[in-house]
């Protein structure tokens, strides 16, 4: 592991003409964004925050909320500030496919939730090199059958698709796993989960909380897989109003006959909780059909019929589940580096005859979700 880091002299100091002076421990970092200056701790503390941010004018010390999911370690490694709105922070001595992160200062999201919480805010994000595939979100009334369709999907295209798995304060229905099927939790702690900005989308439904967390988003997307989300219409709407770019499609029962039939004969609810859910699903179908909302909608009467529908939009067929995913070249990081930047690359500097580039023309997304889009290469 690399002693000290490498800083990149145009945006990190260690002192103030002002004459407040910034006392580094070991691994810690400094960027100057404006007239603030993030210090990036290089600590194992897991009770850390991580940042604190010192205000030039006032030489006053905040420690931010900060938002994300954050690296394990950051002992040795380089930053740069990008766009003045996110700190570009790569480990030293890493894989190229885990060494990639950003902390978000100043973005819309941070400015959104700096107004939401009241309080100085950062966000990390992690960076993904390559594309993530565009996610599928399904709804429907309960019943309908929209679990069914995706164990079918899953069970076909077993490397294609991964589930996101929700979490839920609902109580787990018998041969149902935490973890595969929800997330089980307990109101309290989702709820502060939710504070937290775990969740991209989260919503009250048939009396019980669900939520779709950033990292069952993530998880699936990092393993090169189509991620399948199974929410309700509000989680959908969310959804369509977040950077979450997604095909929705919204799933129809034949008639409100049949639904009752299926919930019923499915044998997982109470009669009040199916009395609940047949209620919510009037409401659902009307819903189902606001412009603009869904990119499809399907009827299932015929299961296959309906299966092959959905495979359709997805443009899928039979042949395609033994298409190998070809994930990007991963390359090992010098156990010390120091970063410039030309342009929209990132030159990784170590004296070696090999320049190492991390190129971010193409790069997307972003806090609360990873940063994608990311190339790296050797010139
Ligand atoms: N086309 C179909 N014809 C007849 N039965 C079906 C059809 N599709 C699904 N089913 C059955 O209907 C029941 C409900 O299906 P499923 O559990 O997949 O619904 P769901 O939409 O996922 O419900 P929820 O939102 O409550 O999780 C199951 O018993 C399933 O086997
Ligand atoms: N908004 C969200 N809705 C979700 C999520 N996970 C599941 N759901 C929807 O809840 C109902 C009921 O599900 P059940 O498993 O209790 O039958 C169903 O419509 C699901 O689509 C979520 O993360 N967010």
């Amino acid at each position: 592991m690399g002693k000290a880091p490498a800083f990149f002299v145009d945006d990190v100091q260690r002192s103030f003409s002002n004459g407040f002076d910034l006392k580094l421990k070991d691994f810690d970092s400094a960027v100057a964004v404006g007239n603030k200056t993030y210090v990036i701790c290089g600590t194992d503390d897991p009770t850390s925050s991580g940042v604190r941010i010192l205000n030039k004018l006032t030489g006053e010390w905040v420690i931010p909320t900060v938002l994300g999911t954050k690296p394990e370690s950051f002992k040795g490694h380089s930053c740069v500030l990008l766009n003045k709105d996110r700190i570009l922070i790569m480990k030293h001595n890493s894989k190229s496919n885990e060494s990639v992160w950003f902390l978000e200062v100043d973005t819309q999201f941070i400015r959104d939730q700096k107004k939401k919480l009241g309080t100085e805010v950062v966000s990390w994000s992690k960076g993904v090199i390559g594309n993530a595939k565009r996610p599928l979100v399904i709804s429907g009334p309960s019943g309908v059958g929209k679990g069914t369709l995706i164990n079918m999907l899953m069970k076909e295209f077993p490397s294609m698709f991964g589930f996101s798995v929700s979490h839920t304060t609902r109580a787990p229905r018998e041969k149902e796993q935490n973890g595969v099927h929800y997330h089980f939790s307990e109101r309290n702690v989702m709820e502060e989960d939710i504070r937290n900005g775990k969740f991209l989308e989260h919503a009250a439904v048939h009396g019980n909380l669900y939520g779709t967390s950033i990292e069952a988003v993530d998880v699936v997307a990092d393993a090169g897989k189509t991620c399948i989300l199974d929410i309700d219409v509000q989680g959908a709407r969310s959804m369509r109003a977040s950077s979450l770019e997604a095909t929705f499609v919204f799933v129809c029962p034949p008639s409100f006959e049949e639904l009752e039939k299926r919930l019923r004969a499915r044998g997982t609810e109470t009669e009040e909780q199916i009395e609940k859910r047949l209620r919510n699903a009037k409401a659902e179908l009307e819903q189902g059909r606001s412009p603009g909302l869904f990119d499809h909608v399907l009827v299932n009467n015929d299961l296959d019929a309906c299966y092959e529908q959905l495979k359709n939009i997805l443009g899928i067929s039979e042949s395609m589940n033994t298409v190998p995913t070809s994930p990007s070249k991963v390359f090992d990081l010098p156990v010390d580096f120091s970063l410039s930047k030309v342009n929209e690359k990132i030159l990784i500097n170590h004296g070696a005859a090999e320049q190492k580039v991390l190129d971010l023309s193409s790069m997307k997304g972003g806090a609360p979700g990873r940063t994608r889009g990311l190339e790296m290469y050797v010139l």
